[in-house]
């Protein structure tokens, strides 16, 4: 008798959710000046309602979306049953979610933050986390076994989008690797044989410019969905990220949020601002994978 299948995991499910819908993830980031501009209060009743709005325009039109935790924590119990209700939308129009946390802490204090976002049941559970690494990456174990036991994922901050990161990440260890190229490494450990796709992420910004290449990474070897954040808004196009992923740019799922967001609350304007996204970035993206 051979053995029941596991659940699929997040890889290949992203994979598949690029190819039917492009490279592209919309955040949903209820900032104060959007609420006001979509005429929603600035409380939890608004950002429930800001985050309800976007999954039913967008949910099952691009590959992912991505709530930020802390727009919906701002406004504390009621924020985070928000969340929780926007996380259950877009598991209901089946489009995947990035829970955009950014945990990490001591292994017995991760396998908490793991239960929260990871397990199954749990009502503030993504398909995948973003986590990270800077109490060092094998603390992120609880949440990296969970993430496998349940078909989720993870993306790592490896080289993140704000000028601030390089002082950390590009710090040179004493093993002569820089502090993003351990972190990709040990990704790439972890997808060594995942088929089309494995399910640890890295988040790399889009734009870093010439980091990934002054910092020894190496993103193509990685085998794992790259998360690019700072397309639209931070100023980054298909210019910055045909530069910054070059060869791994088949790995990469480029992320947009007020670049996307500003033109809503109008559903027809909301919907077609997602479209020229994906657009432009399946332009810069889509070539190889
Ligand atoms: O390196 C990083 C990691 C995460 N982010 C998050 O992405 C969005 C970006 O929002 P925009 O409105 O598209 O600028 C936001 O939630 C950040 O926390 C990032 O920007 N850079």
């Amino acid at each position: 008798m051979t053995a029941p299948a596991g659940p699929v995991p997040f890889g290949a499910r992203l994979a598949g959710a690029m190819d039917d819908h492009g490279p592209l993830c919309v955040g949903i980031d209820p900032h104060a000046a959007l609420l006001e501009a979509w005429s929603l209060p600035d409380d939890a009743t608004g950002v429930r309602e800001f985050g309800l709005r976007v999954v039913e325009v967008l949910g099952g039109r691009v590959a992912a979306l991505k709530p930020q935790v802390a727009f919906f924590e701002r406004h504390g119990s009621r924020g985070l049953a928000a969340l929780e209700d926007v996380l259950a939308a877009a598991r209901a129009a089946g489009t995947l979610t990035v829970v955009d946390a950014k945990r990490g802490d001591i292994g017995s204090t991760m396998a908490g933050y793991a239960e929260a976002f990871l397990a199954d049941g749990s009502p503030l559970a993504g398909d995948a986390v973003t986590l990270t690494p800077y109490l060092g990456f094998g603390s992120l174990r609880p949440a990296l076994d969970l993430a496998s036991g349940t078909g989720r994922g993870v993306f790592v901050l490896c080289l993140t989008s704000n000028p601030e990161g390089a002082r950390v990440q590009h710090a040179v260890a004493a093993d002569g690797r820089s502090v993003a190229a351990s972190v990709a490494a040990e990704a790439a450990a972890l997808n060594a044989d995942a088929e089309p796709l494995g399910s640890v992420g890295l988040v790399v910004g889009a734009t870093v410019g010439d980091a990934v290449r002054a910092t020894g990474t190496d993103l193509s070897a990685v085998n794992g969905p790259l998360l690019a954040p700072g397309v639209g808004a931070q100023g980054a196009g298909e210019r910055e990220l045909a530069a910054v992923f070059g060869a791994a740019r088949g790995q990469v799922l480029a992320s947009s949020s007020r670049g996307v967001l500003a033109a809503g609350p109008d559903a027809g304007a909301l919907r077609g601002a997602a479209a020229a996204a994906v657009a432009e970035v399946s332009a810069a993206l889509r070539p190889a994978r």
